[in-house]
């Protein structure tokens, strides 16, 4: 978020734009709480998490009164632009905005989730992805000392963009994510991984299970319980929660957000320019390498799922042993 604001930033200074940022998200638009960016505003702050701006969530926007409001200070403030540097959420709130106020509205992919149509890859998920990635790694060393079972469960709301990602980058017994699993017989799949636990722990001790958040009937908890019912599995349960979303942003992660942070200013620089300046509500992402504009509309009506590439990948060739028939039998 901070390499984004620091580039919105810099690029207007260049450009001869004023800049503000508005505090807690939608909060700080609705009660016109915001502060003028300059240069000397982010300094140092590229390397940071979170954000210099602070984030919220907004229930005022969630009703025409809210949105109407957001629309007021707009225009009160004399705005020709917004940036909204967010998910799915801070897009509907964009789609709504666009109803009552006539500026350019440019939202930029901002989610740890990956969830969005229109981008590759979203502000924040390779942050994230690492950060759940490192600490896994650290659980595979003390699952293996231990010759023990861990279920990890990573975030992703309702995608599972973190936990293919984490599963194949750690290489994890098994993922367990909305991309193949259909709630169909928990029991029967259960009975399955204690199978192939029995059986990979004769290999190496140790096995990892990922398992997406919002999942699993119950809870990771309920798993865990489940796994635990054969004598011989002695299962932990980590929930990474919220440090996937906190600590140094990738380098990755800095570079997407500088480059769509100058594109979206230089959007504006150059419709202002050629005198073509007019209502607009789209998102700024890379497709391929490529940076790319795309209808809000757009990126709330499609979906964008893990690339069934990868979910095959991890099904036909990376699942080992007794676990490959997990797949065969109860996963897509
Ligand atoms: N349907 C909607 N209409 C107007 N505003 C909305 C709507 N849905 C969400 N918002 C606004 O957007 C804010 C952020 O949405 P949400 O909490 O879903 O997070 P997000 O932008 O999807 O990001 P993330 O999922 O990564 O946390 C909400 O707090 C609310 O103010
Ligand atoms: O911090 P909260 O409000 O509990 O939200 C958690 C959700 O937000 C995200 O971190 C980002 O959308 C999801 O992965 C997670 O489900």
């Amino acid at each position: 978020m901070n390499s984004a604001i620091r580039a919105i930033t810099l690029t207007s200074a260049k450009l001869g734009l004023q800049c503000v940022g508005f505090l807690h998200g939608y909060n700080g638009l609705i009660n016109q709480e915001y502060i003028e960016l300059t240069p000397d505003c982010v300094i140092d702050i590229t390397q940071r998490g979170g954000t210099l701006l602070k984030s919220a969530r907004c229930d005022a926007m969630l009703e025409d009164t809210g949105v109407q409001q957001a629309a007021n200070a707009l225009r009160k403030l004399h705005i020709d632009a917004l940036i909204v540097i967010g998910g799915d959420g801070s897009f509907r709130g964009i789609h709504a905005l666009s109803a009552h106020w006539h500026g350019q509205l440019i939202g930029l992919p901002g989610t740890i989730d990956n969830d969005l149509a229109g981008c590759d890859h979203t502000i924040g998920f390779s942050s994230a992805v690492n950060t759940a990635t490192v600490a896994i790694d650290k659980i595979r060393d003390t699952a293996n000392a231990f010759e023990r079972v861990f279920i990890t469960e990573v975030m992703g709301r309702h995608s599972g963009h973190i936990a293919y990602n984490v599963g194949i980058a750690t290489g994890a017994e098994a993922i367990l994510s909305f991309e193949n699993y259909t709630k169909s017989d928990t029991a029967k799949l259960v009975q399955q991984l204690q199978r192939a636990i029995t059986e990979q722990q004769h290999k190496h001790g140790s096995f990892l299970i990922i398992l997406a958040e919002n999942l699993w009937p119950g809870g990771a908890h309920a798993l865990r319980d489940a796994l635990n019912e054969q004598s011989n599995i002695n299962c932990a349960l980590c929930v990474l929660g919220h440090i996937q979303r906190g600590g140094a942003p990738s380098a990755e992660n800095r570079m997407l957000a500088t480059e769509l942070g100058v594109a979206a200013v230089e959007t504006v620089y150059q419709a202002i320019q050629h005198d073509t300046f007019r209502a607009a509500t789209f998102m700024l992402g890379k497709i391929n390498g490529v940076l790319t504009s795309t209808p809000i509309s757009t990126v709330l009506t499609r979906q964008k799922p893990v690339p069934d590439s990868w979910v095959k990948r991890y099904r036909d060739f990376l699942a080992e042993g007794e676990t490959s028939s997990l797949y065969t039998n109860f996963l897509n």
